[in-house]
């Protein structure tokens, strides 16, 4: 599959201007508030006709200002999930999911109804009114009955937004299933670091309505922009669930030749997870330290040293084939004479893995 946008578009005193092209998993449109995501993922869905550029998915032109070719977003065939679930109020669940099967409706090229629900575990709301749910089910029927409706792409604007932390936490992993699990590629909206660190395969940063970075998303999080702060810059890691010491709870995650050990998680061995380690959660040291109660000591070689600002600087280490970041002093890395190529320990305060 290949998403491609080239466009332009004035709203008022703001404007888009956005180049970029998305193939595969979760492409996040990633900014601070009014950076333009919203308004970009409009145009992709087609509730906004842009002035100028193009819009192509598959080789299917759906936006061509030049040539005036509009195709409206409900013969897009794709999938949007807002903020809010916007389920009709007067209908059951399992009448809000079909809902989204009727559109599909001659099309049985879709994932099948009960893969669906079982991958969004929702069987047992069925008989339910929307009104009875949880902010974090409504959210599930709503992805449901976007899937139902067999699309080629599913667009999702700050579909957690809404939820508080533990609600957010409960969809999580429904979210990774679908990436993981369907072969649907998804436009991702979002302001969190936490969020697109776990789900986005590719991240594309936006700033006043311009593209400011893209890549990949280890790539684009492992450093401070308008969109990531320095507080919460660092790596992004995906690991592989291994052993648990179930006396200790804890569980050891793989990742290239490095073992990190983070409080008991409850996966099955060998799932791939994804960690995120900000840059001031690392300390460095040039020997190996003892008597420290952090779990997390991993030998490392420094592959390059970032520019001061503020008197911190960021390090970046090669983990056993798996890149981390620590941020420390210029002090620091002058007292420790650290230089390109000198090994060193990681000392990893914490590892996050959930919201
Ligand atoms: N119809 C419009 N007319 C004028 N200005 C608009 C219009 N729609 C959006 N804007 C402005 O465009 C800018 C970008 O809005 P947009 O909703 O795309 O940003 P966003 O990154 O999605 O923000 P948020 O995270 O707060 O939803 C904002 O300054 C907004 O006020």
């Amino acid at each position: 599959m290949s998403l491609v946008v080239e466009t332009r578009h004035r709203l008022g005193a703001f404007s888009v201007e956005a180049t970029f092209s998305s193939d595969r998993g979760v492409t996040a449109l990633f900014g601070r508030s009014g950076s333009g995501k919203t308004s970009l993922i409009n145009i992709i869905a087609g509730l906004l006709r842009p002035d100028s550029g193009r819009i192509v998915f598959n080789g299917d032109v759906l936006a061509d200002a030049e040539n005036r070719i509009f195709t409206p977003p409900h013969k897009r065939r794709f999938g949007y999930v807002f903020q809010e679930a916007r389920l009709f109020p007067h209908l059951s669940v399992r009448q809000n999911l079909t809902y989204g099967r009727w559109f599909a409706q001659g099309r049985n090229d879709g994932p099948g109804f009960n893969r669906i629900v079982d991958m969004l575990g929702v069987g047992a709301l069925f008989d339910r009114a929307p009104v009875n749910l949880s902010g974090g089910e409504k959210q599930r029927i709503a992805i449901g009955r976007a899937l139902l409706s067999s699309p080629r792409l599913l667009l999702m604007d700050e579909p957690l937004a809404a939820l508080d932390e533990e609600r957010k936490a409960e969809i999580l992993p429904y979210l990774e299933r679908l990436r993981d699990e369907m072969e649907i590629p998804i436009v991702y909206v979002s302001h969190s670091v936490s969020e697109v660190a776990r789900l986005a395969n590719k991240v594309i940063i936006l700033e006043n309505g311009r593209i400011s970075a893209s890549g990949d998303a280890a790539a684009i999080l492992s450093q401070p922009s308008s969109a990531v702060s320095r507080r919460e810059a660092g790596a992004v890691i995906d690991g592989v669930v291994g052993a648990t010491d179930t006396e200790h709870q804890i569980t050891i995650i793989r990742a290239g030749s490095a073992e990190i050990r983070v409080p008991h998680l409850e996966a099955a061995t060998g799932k791939t997870v994804r960690l995120q380690i900000a840059a001031r959660d690392v300390m460095l040291a040039t020997s190996k330290p003892e008597g420290l109660s952090a779990l997390n000591i991993l030998p490392a070689t420094i592959v390059e040293i970032g520019d001061a600002a503020q008197g911190m600087v960021d390090i970046r280490l090669d983990c056993g084939g798996v890149t981390i970041v620590s941020r420390i002093t210029v002090l620091s890395r002058d007292m420790l004479k650290l230089h390109i190529g000198k090994p060193v320990h990681a000392i990893i305060k914490s590892v996050a893995l959930d919201l």
